[in-house]
């Protein structure tokens, strides 16, 4: 039969049609039909095979469902209500299954479309895990004294007895992400972030201490020049939405090179404290003074327009573990797009319409003479 390449790629199974679509500019294209059918599949075929995901400081599982999808699972540790310890640090807290999915749905909201496409599942501890388990994950099962099913697998973060994961009695909420193309296959290359925190009690991170930092940075490949900074920059403003401050390293495709978008992975540690707004994110876009025109315009539009928590609501709704954040954190998303703007609403005295004034944006402005050297218009371009 003569195939094109269009009818092949109709023909292959939804995680290659996910990533065939994988450019330089976006993990999945806006329109995808990939990925809400891939997450379907992720959300509701059979578990065949469960292993434990090396690397990483928590615990990570592979699932590998009966078509041979598979996902990266987070699985729920704690419930809803229960926020980042008051004395844990950034880098003890531990992740939350729903951060992953909360943080999915936002990056493309924002229309970044950077991270892996995630989704939750109800899984049954004792039929869809310990029954597919294998190898060393399989010996870390045990009966609680509450007769539950736990396990705690291998790590170096939260992987023992005192730490275990337990079923509810037995059943499991977890977060699916869809698995990124094997390394053989694309290679992804991994750059530490330069803002990245001290992880440390006591210790700073040169960046909190010298007010010229991102000079410095500017002059460094690959960030003195192309794209990586304003990437740099939407990371940023992802992350001071949902108060990640875990962002230690982030990792590009190798083939794409250097012109290509950041993947944005592992949000494990967003949305832990609804009431806190973590300015100290934000430290990219003020010590350089850079933002996108496109990300300023989409914040805009979410401050004037339809706000981005009944947005984000709505898409999460959609979600069988729904719901997803509960509403405190959805205030203090919106909270938080208001703070990257910091709009005072005043009287245009020429035109008498509302204008806006930016603080986070307004202070660079204020500091440069032409708007070009803050806002990169890639609107034009
Ligand atoms: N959807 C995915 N598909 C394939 N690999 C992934 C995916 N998401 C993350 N990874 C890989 O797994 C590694 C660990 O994931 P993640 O960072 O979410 O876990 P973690 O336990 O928080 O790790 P760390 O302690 O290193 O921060 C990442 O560095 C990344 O390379
Ligand atoms: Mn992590």
């Amino acid at each position: 039969m003569d195939m094109g390449p269009v009818d092949i790629q109709r023909s292959l199974p939804n995680a290659e049609r996910f990533w065939w679509d994988i450019t330089p500019e976006e993990l999945y294209p806006e329109d995808s039909r990939a990925v809400p059918a891939l997450l379907k599949e992720l959300a509701t075929e059979p578990i065949d095979e469960v292993v434990q995901k090396e690397g990483g400081t928590q615990l990570k599982l592979i699932l590998t469902m009966r078509n041979e999808a598979a996902a990266l699972v987070k699985p729920m540790r704690f419930p809803r209500e229960q926020e980042t310890l008051p004395n844990h640090f950034y880098f003890s807290d531990y992740e939350r299954h729903n951060a992953e999915i909360a943080a999915y749905h936002l990056d493309r909201i924002l229309g970044f479309r950077r991270a892996p496409p995630v989704i939750g599942r109800l899984m049954n501890i004792t039929t869809d895990l310990y029954a597919k388990a294998t190898g060393k994950l399989l010996k870390t099962f045990f009966i609680s004294p509450a007769d539950n099913l736990c396990f705690h697998g291998k790590c170096s973060y939260y992987c023992d007895t005192g730490h275990a994961i337990c079923g509810n009695p037995d059943m499991l909420e977890g977060s699916f992400a869809a698995l990124l193309p094997h390394s053989d296959d694309a290679e992804r290359k991994t750059w530490r972030h330069p803002w990245k925190r001290a992880y440390h009690k006591r210790r700073k991170a040169t960046w909190e201490e010298d007010e010229n930092y991102c000079e410095m940075v500017q002059e460094i490949p690959p960030y003195d020049k192309g794209r990586r900074l304003y990437d740099i920059m939407d990371m940023a403003v992802l992350d001071f939405l949902m108060g990640n401050m875990d962002r230690h390293h982030y990792e590009t495709f190798e083939i794409f090179g250097n012109e290509t978008f950041l993947l944005h992975l592992d949000h494990g540690r967003g949305f832990g404290k609804s009431q806190k707004d973590e300015l100290s994110i934000l430290a990219p876009l003020y010590q350089c003074c850079l933002i996108r025109a496109s990300t300023l315009r989409t914040l805009y539009g979410y401050h004037t327009g339809r706000k981005l928590s009944d947005r984000l609501r709505e898409s999460l709704s959609r979600d069988p573990l729904a719901p997803i954040l509960l509403e405190k954190h959805l205030v203090a998303v919106d909270r938080r797009v208001g703070i990257i703007l910091q709009v005072t609403e005043r009287r245009d005295a020429k035109t008498g319409r509302d204008c806006c004034c930016f603080q986070v944006v307004q202070k660079c402005l204020d500091a440069n003479d032409v708007a070009d050297t803050v806002i990169y218009n890639d609107l034009l371009v």
